[in-house]
């Protein structure tokens, strides 16, 4: 058995941004529920052939409807480059605190640029995340990304750092986000097949979607009573996590018995999980699994959530296939959905009392 329970009767998150409960189920009480997250071979996404992506689109479906996360195998996102950005945030976050704070995060509305120790607070029984990070995304006047720039043109979103001990970083995360963008289309794709759509179905709202890197360090922790980011769900359509080897996980998904089972990093993987929005378009049928990080391996551990949603602009609803009758679907803007839950959590960051602050993309 991989999973190890909780200790409490009940597990504390933050779903939708919002504080929820979920109680432990032991003995006869316990449901079926998943025990390990599934691998998924994904050379078959670069196949010609199309019953080859069908094939993987139905191994896909089956574990966002049931787990809610997977690990993608295989994926052929250029493994050097993955360990040199790897090696970009140990160095990075090796600088002297006063050149990470140039970009504080707090300098900016969406939270972009460098978040300190503790500054995160998903869970409120703990002191705050112990993790610092630093947070880029979808960005007009940065060039790197070839976007035309909105017309009346709004502020950049992004902070970069300039000290000359830190140029380095700019390129290295930027080689990320590409890579990451491009292998996202295509997972794209195969959800489309997943959901029984025309594989392109997605294309025409993702021609500039919403994308963030989030570069994460997560020391060594020493006491139970803490934790690296603390229980939520994303709020994106998708998370893509690469993270460094521990001898201990330290990622953890919760399961529909409140026992957390460990995510441990996989060579050749991204870890892949649905977000809430992409479970509202699916009329809930996939699941956005709540999750949390607890480093206990003695070792710092580092990550590079990868969080995509649609084009800022896009119109979506439910799918309509998987519409109930009789129920009525709101049509939303995207940008709109994403403020709303960046307000809740502004709320939760000035008002403690809420249950948390912080971003919990
Ligand atoms: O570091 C990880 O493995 C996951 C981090 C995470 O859940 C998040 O940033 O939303
Ligand atoms: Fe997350």
């Amino acid at each position: 058995m991989s999973a190890t329970e909780t200790e409490n009767e009940w597990v504390h998150y933050h779903d939708g941004g919002i504080p929820g409960r979920r109680r432990v189920l032991k003995g006869k009480e316990a449901n079926p529920a998943f025990m390990e997250v599934p691998k998924i071979d994904f050379r078959r996404i670069y196949s010609d052939k199309l019953s080859d992506r069908e094939e993987l689109a139905s191994e896909v479906g089956a574990a966002c409807r049931d787990v809610g996360f997977f690990y993608a195998v295989n994926h052929g996102v250029d493994e050097k480059m993955l360990e040199d950005t790897l090696d970009a945030l140990k160095k990075y976050f090796a600088l002297p605190t006063e050149v990470k704070m140039e970009t504080h995060n707090q300098k900016t509305e969406k939270f972009r640029g460098y978040e300190a120790f503790l500054e995160g607070k998903l869970d409120q029984s703990t002191r705050g995340d112990l993790k610092e990070g630093f947070l880029m995304g979808e960005d007009a006047h940065d060039p790197e990304q070839n976007l035309p720039l909105p017309l009346p043109s709004t502020s950049p979103r992004n902070q970069w750092p300039t000290h000359p001990s830190a140029l380095f970083f700019r390129p290295a995360i930027y080689r990320y986000h590409t890579a990451m963008s491009t292998f996202s289309r295509l997972l794209l794709h195969i959800f489309a097949l997943a959901l029984s759509l025309p594989e392109t179905a997605f294309d025409s709202i993702t021609t500039h979607p919403m994308t963030n890197v989030r570069a994460v360090h997560y020391p060594p922790q020493n006491s139970d009573a803490d934790v690296g980011i603390g229980a939520h769900t994303d709020f994106c359509w998708f998370t893509l996590v690469c993270q460094s080897a521990t001898t201990l996980p330290a990622l953890e998904v919760l399961n529909g018995n409140g026992m957390w089972v460990p995510v441990p990093c996989v060579p050749n993987s991204f870890v892949v999980n649905i977000a809430d929005f992409l479970k509202v378009v699916t009329g809930g049928s996939w699941m956005s699994t709540v999750h949390r990080v607890r480093n206990r391996s003695g070792e710092e551990r580092y990550s590079m959530p990868f969080f995509f949603s649609p084009n800022e602009d896009a119109r979506v609803s439910v799918v309509e296939h998987l519409r109930k009758e009789g129920e009525v679907y709101d049509e939303f803007v995207v940008g709109e959905y994403f403020q709303k839950r960046l307000e809740v959590d502004r709320r939760t960051h000035l008002d403690p009392d809420e249950g948390g602050k912080g971003t919990g993309l």
